[in-house]
């Protein structure tokens, strides 16, 4: 009797908080139209963009786009549990970036990377936020990183060699596996100029290129494999729609992941004993992690007994998550828009042609060095390619808020706590923001002062967000992908084949699905 008991009151229970999870995460809110989401899976196995097994299938922002053809330009969503409105249009994106004192980082930001790294810049608001951002945003401004230039080229360099090494003369001469390629190049050029720390990943390729001529067959370094265990970590507890907390015991009992975090926490110990040997204590940081370095509390101990606003400089523990934060935000978008630009421009020889003519006419040769970024100023078609790229490349959805106050976007009444997304990609490929095709890969719409699409609407193209919280990285971004950009054209071209279909592959950012093209070498 007393187990009948006990067994109708647990299954009261579960029955209860089944409803009460059902109801207090995955149920339409208010009038705002949007599709009832299911259970666990919230509208992703409704749109298509995971199966029933959660494997991902489609990219988060083809989901998007079929919600604004459903129900127009405001809608909710919900991508696993994650609840938020989407607003389509450049004025809701005006809004959402300009009154910082009511959008702020969003809570489903700060709580999916908070699990795997919650001390790191994009999950801090408020005083935390400010002592971190004091630690690294001088950092990342553009002229920290102009003269390593050359570090930059170099990578790109060993690159070239690694597909010559593999394509040329030699009857297979497609590459299939052109964003893995992207990824590493990224990796280590970005872990070079930010850390001043070889990962190896260019150099394991080039050996595998020589020895087996096969791409395939690479193996990364403990710490890029790591690192990547880490990444497939975040992009699964963003969709797996469980509840955060359950999430968090799930991940303490991860190995895999546990295991990778080690082996990252020994890895940057190491960049940091290296960075304090290196560097004189009485001269300014010259990159960012001597900048993070510099700011390492004396005290770790005194620090975490102060209130958050009297607390000076970060702990050991925030500098590993932040320099995992910035590996996260800074290598996947950047690799991303090199895939995407190369699969863009194979599809149009004479773009390529044309900014191989803008270097020539700027004395840019085969042989010129480009130790000096100076050297690009000049190459305005080069920035056109690029903004075309960050336009039309599908990298990310948008930036996401949550309000800190009650407020109202075109009529629509918003709550404290709520979480919005301005959805950039959709309206830099909305027909009503431009007078050229925004489908097709134009660069000439940016060219000259009188061109077509020159004079948009400024929170029509925001493809590093906008606001007080933009992307941090964007003009390291900028400088990188515009010399690999110049770097590649000096002396490669890419050639359409068959199996070049794009497509969308949803990593952290978005991928092209398949990149296939013949590399030609000048
Ligand atoms: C083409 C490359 C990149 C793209 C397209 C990109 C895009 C974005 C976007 C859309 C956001 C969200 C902004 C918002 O919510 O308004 C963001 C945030 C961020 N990005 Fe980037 N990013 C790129 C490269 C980088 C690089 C190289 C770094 C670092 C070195 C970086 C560091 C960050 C950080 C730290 C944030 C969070 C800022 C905050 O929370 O205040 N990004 N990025």
């Amino acid at each position: 009797m007393f187990s009948v008991v006990l067994l109708s009151l647990i299954a009261v229970l579960v029955v209860t908080i089944y409803f009460y999870i059902k109801w207090k995460y995955y149920t339409l809110r208010g009038s705002v139209p949007g599709l009832e989401p299911e259970f666990l899976f919230g509208n992703l196995r409704q749109l298509g963009i995971i199966t029933s097994n959660k494997e991902l299938i489609d990219s988060y922002i083809h989901g998007c786009e079929k919600m604004q053809k459903l129900y127009g330009d405001i809608f909710q969503f919900w991508l696993g549990a994650n609840h938020f409105y989407v607003f389509c249009r450049p004025e809701h994106a005006e809004e959402i970036y300009t009154h910082r004192h009511i959008f702020d980082r969003a809570d489903m930001r700060i709580k999916t990377f908070g699990l795997v790294a919650e001390n790191t810049l994009i999950a801090t608001i408020g005083s935390e936020y400010k002592r971190h951002a004091r630690a690294i945003l001088p950092m990342l401004k553009k002229h920290k990183f102009v003269s390593q230039t050359l570090i930059i080229t170099n990578c790109v360099d060993q690159l070239i060699d690694i597909w010559k090494q593999r394509y040329e003369n030699k009857d297979d001469n497609i590459c299939t596996c052109l964003v893995n390629d992207n990824q590493q190049l990224l990796l280590d050029l970005f872990t070079l100029i930010t850390f001043d720390y070889d990962l190896g990943n260019l150099k394991r390729l080039a050996k595998s290129a020589i020895s087996l001529n096969r791409k395939e067959n690479f193996e990364l370094s403990e710490m890029t494999n790591a690192l990547f265990t880490w990444l497939n970590t975040l992009k699964r507890i963003t969709i797996n729609g469980i509840p955060y907390f359950i999430n968090y015991y799930l991940l303490k009992f991860d190995r895999k992941f546990q295991n990778a975090l080690k082996i990252l926490e020994k890895h940057i110990e190491k960049i940091i004993i290296h960075c304090q040997q290196e560097t004189d204590p009485d001269m300014k940081p010259i990159n960012l992690v001597a900048s993070l370095v510099s700011s390492l509390q004396d005290d770790e101990n005194l620090e975490r007994l102060k209130p958050e606003i009297e607390k000076k400089g970060i702990s050991k523990k925030e500098l590993l998550d932040e320099l995992l934060g910035l590996i996260a935000a800074g290598f996947d978008t950047s690799s991303n828009v090199i895939s995407w630009f190369i699969y863009y421009v194979s599809k149009k020889p004479e773009i390529q042609q044309k900014i191989k003519e803008e270097l020539k006419q700027n004395g840019i040769r085969k042989e010129t060095s480009l130790d000096h970024f100076d050297l690009l100023n000049e190459c305005k078609y080069i920035d056109c390619v690029l903004k075309e790229t960050l336009r039309l490349a599908p990298i990310g959805l948008g930036g996401f808020r949550t309000l800190i106050d009650d407020t109202v976007i075109d009529g629509v009444k918003l709550c404290k706590g709520d979480t919005v997304l301005s959805l950039m990609h959709f309206m830099q490929q909305d027909p009503r923001n431009w007078k050229l095709d925004p489908t097709q890969f134009i660069p000439e719409r940016f060219y000259g002062t009188d061109a077509p699409d020159i004079n948009h609407h400024p929170f029509a193209y925001s493809p590093f967000g906008g606001g007080h919280r933009a992307c941090a990285g964007q003009e390291l971004a900028r400088l990188e992908l515009k010399i690999i950009i110049t770097r590649l054209m000096q002396f490669v071209t890419f050639v359409d084949t068959p199996g070049n279909n794009g497509g969308h592959r949803q990593q952290m950012a978005v991928a092209p699905k398949d990149l296939a093209v013949e590399i030609k070498f000048d």
